[in-house]
Parts: C-alpha cells; structure tokens; sequence
C-alpha cells in the first residue's frame, strides 16, 4: 500500500494517530525545555486552535468536528481553571474524576448526535445539554462530602498504584471509548469519526499523565493541529474526489490541466450502452458499475491520473507519455473491465439477507453480467490547449463508439 492509501485508509488513519501519541509522550521532556521560556503561550495555544477549529468546522459544513470543539474547549478551561491544585485534595479529585467520566461519553455522544450547525436548534440543544452536565458538575463538586468521596474511593475507584491517578475503572472507560471510536472508524471512516478519535486520544493521554506538567496544554494543543489537518483534508477531498468512485473528479482534472507540460496524452472513455445498463438493472447497479470503473482504474492506472469526468464518462491522463506508448496499458484496462464479472444486485437481498437466503437456499448462484468500454486517446499537440486535445480524446472517442465499442481509437 502506498502513502496516499495509507492516510486513506481507517487502519492507517487509526496507526497514525496512535503514532502521534506516542510521539508527544517519548519527546514530553525536550518539549517542556523548548516551551519552558513561554508558558503562557503554551497556555494559550489549545484555545487558539481549538477555537481556530471550532471556527473552520463551521465554515468547512463539518459539523460534528464544531461539537467536539467545543468539548474540547471546555475540558481545556476546566483543567486550567479548576484542576491546577494537588489532586490529593479530596474536592479537586473528585472534579477530575468527573471530567474522566463525563468527556469520554460525551465525545462519543457526539458520533450519534445528529449533525447540526452551533447556531440551530439542534446545536442549542447539545450546546444545552453540556451546559446542564457543567451546572450538575458545579453543583455535585460543591456538595459532596469529603468521607463520602473517602468510601467511594476505596470500593470504586482504586488507582493503578504510582502509574496514573486515573481509577482502573475511568481508566477503562477510556480504553473502551478509545476501541469503540475505532471500531466505528474501521466501519465509516468519516472526518468526524477521525476528529472524535483524536480528541479521545488526547484527553485520555492528559488524563493518564495528568501529574507530568504541561500535559494538557500539549496534548490538546496536538490535539488542535490534528484537528485542524483533517479538517484541511477532508475539504480537499470534498472538492476534489468524486463521492461515488472514490477518484479525483472534474474540478481535480481542470486544476491538473492548467500545469500541463507538452508532452502528455490524454484518454476519454465512456461505458458502453450505460443507458440501457441502468434502464435493465436498476440505476444502483449502474452505481456500482461506475464505481467498479474508479476501482479498476486505480488498479491499473501505472503512473497515470485517472479522473472521473461526469456520469459515466473517466479520464486518464499520461504525463510524459504519447497516445501510442499509452495504447498497449488503456487496451489491458479495456479488457480487464470486459472481463470482470459484476455480481447483480438482488433488492430483496439488500433489504432483507436473511429472508433472501432462507428463499434462494443456500445454493443458489451469483447472476453475472458484463460493461464494456470505449476509448478515444489523443496527444498534446503544438499550439493546442489541454482543452482542445480534450476535444480531439472526444471525437476519438466518439469514433470508438460508432466502431462497434469496446476498443481503443488513438490519434
Ligand atoms: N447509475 C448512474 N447512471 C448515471 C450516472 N451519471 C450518468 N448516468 C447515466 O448514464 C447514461 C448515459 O447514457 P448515454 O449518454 O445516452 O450513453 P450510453 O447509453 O452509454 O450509450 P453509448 O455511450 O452510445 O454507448 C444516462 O442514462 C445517465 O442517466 C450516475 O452517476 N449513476
């Protein structure tokens, strides 16, 4: 797998940021010596980014990364406002033991909360239920008996001997929440679930090195950065990936074109006979066929780009490379898509598996069906914009096409 794969992908995603936590805790100590001369600044950095993020995600339309955000924020301002006394101090432990409780649910409560702007009613609403948790956790602090905290201590909430003033038990929690964000990660792999992923990593690790100085101000400064990166990315990936291939799409195509050099070929093709395709199987198999295409292009691109262009007509582009040195490469592609057998959806299979395989029996058979391609390749031409050699891929292709489909017609 390459690079690219690797931060596409929810197990790379998952490595890197368990990468980065180890990174932040080895290098703890030469960092503190770095940031030692500026404590204030160091102070102020996760509300600068943190802020920075809450302000993106709401300009960037990514809407739960606002609400961990704002969690974020506020668990930043708890520790800096109401946790920088010794913890053994019965009152102060109990606050810290709260927010251990309450971010790691309140994190994942995010995931299933529905995604909303801050400034609707459903923002106020989650913004009110905090406000809620904080009241009771004001209100819970202020009240509770120092004995009373003694005898929870002692049947509840055990430490880990010197490791972490964290009790096994928020401990646990933490690991579980922390797994759990994983897994829907592996399952959905949304910007949200990376954000939401980040911010428990990070909140664990100040709360488990809580007694080393200066943890939080780093970790939910990284935190921030983190945050911050995905949400650059993933409004690239908005802009410029097509949803349904998963590939690069027109607008990546026309930035690539004004960087285009003289020596380049440029290869239209469009799937044969699509209309009747989907009129036969259904326009969700028709989706599928499309999206086999961004598949099988990725798959056999070499070092081409391969772009979807609009509905079911794709784009490779080969830098450096003439029409004819790209013949032999688009006419193994042509053939791989010819050859590859597309399972055909049964409805009653998606909506319900288990009816489906009780009618079918067991052994029933996948019904196949096959696409073919038509491929008009043209070269850079002196004088001729990328645009005009688009034209002459075209009108080849259009050749391909009036040729009996399924080939490749070259300049
Ligand atoms: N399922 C699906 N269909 C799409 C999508 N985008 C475009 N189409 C369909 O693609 C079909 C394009 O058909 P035509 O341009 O008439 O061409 P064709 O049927 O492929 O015929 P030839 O190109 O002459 O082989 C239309 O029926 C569109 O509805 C999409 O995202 N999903």
């Amino acid at each position: 797998m390459n690079l690219t794969g690797l931060i596409k992908s929810a197990g790379g995603r998952i490595l890197l940021q368990l990468m980065a936590a180890i990174i932040l805790i080895v290098t703890l100590n030469p960092l503190r010596a770095v940031t030692a001369p500026y404590p204030e600044l160091v102070l102020l950095f996760p509300y600068l980014l943190l802020g920075t993020v809450l302000l993106l995600s709401q300009l960037f339309n990514q809407l739960r990364t606002g609400f961990l955000a704002v969690l974020m924020l506020l668990a930043y301002a708890i520790i800096q406002l109401r946790l920088q006394q010794p913890l053994p101090e019965a009152n102060t432990r109990f606050a810290y033991q709260l927010l251990a409780l309450m971010m790691p649910l309140n994190l994942l409560l995010v995931l299933a909360w529905p995604a909303r702007r801050l400034l609707s009613p459903g923002g106020f609403g989650f913004l009110l239920f905090i406000g809620l948790q904080l009241v009771a956790g004001y209100w819970l602090t202020g009240t509770i008996q120092p004995e009373q905290l003694l005898s929870w201590r002692e049947t509840y909430l055990m430490t880990p001997g010197e490791l972490t003033p964290l009790p096994i038990l928020l401990l646990l929690l933490g690991l579980v929440a922390i797994c759990g964000a994983a897994l829907v990660m592996s399952y959905r792999n949304t910007g949200a679930d990376m954000a939401a992923l980040t911010c428990l990593i990070a909140t664990e690790l100040t709360l488990v090195y809580f007694q080393e100085s200066m943890i939080s101000s780093l970790a939910f400064s990284l935190c921030g950065v983190l945050l911050i990166i995905n949400l650059i990315y993933r409004s690239h990936e908005l802009a410029f990936i097509d949803s349904l291939t998963q590939i690069p799409g027109r607008r990546a195509l026309e930035n690539e074109m004004k960087h285009l050099g003289r020596h380049y070929a440029l290869a239209m093709m469009d799937v044969d006979h699509f209309k009747k395709f989907n009129d036969t199987y259904g326009h969700k198999m028709g989706d599928d066929v499309l999206r086999l295409m961004g598949k099988l292009m990725q798959d056999y691109a070499g070092k081409a780009r391969v772009y979807r262009y609009g509905g079911e007509e794709f784009t490779m582009l080969f830098k450096g490379q003439d029409a004819r040195a790209s013949e032999d490469h688009l006419n193994e592609f042509r053939e791989a898509v010819a050859d590859y057998p597309l399972a055909i959806r049964d409805e009653d299979r998606d909506k319900d598996d288990q009816k489906g395989k009780q009618r079918r029996g067991t052994k029933s058979k996948v019904k196949t069906v096959n696409v073919t391609i038509s491929i008009g390749v043209a070269d850079y031409q002196d004088g001729k914009t990328p645009q005009e050699v688009m034209k002459v891929a075209d009108e080849l292709l259009y050749k391909a096409k009036k040729a009996g489909r399924n080939c490749v017609v070259t300049s």
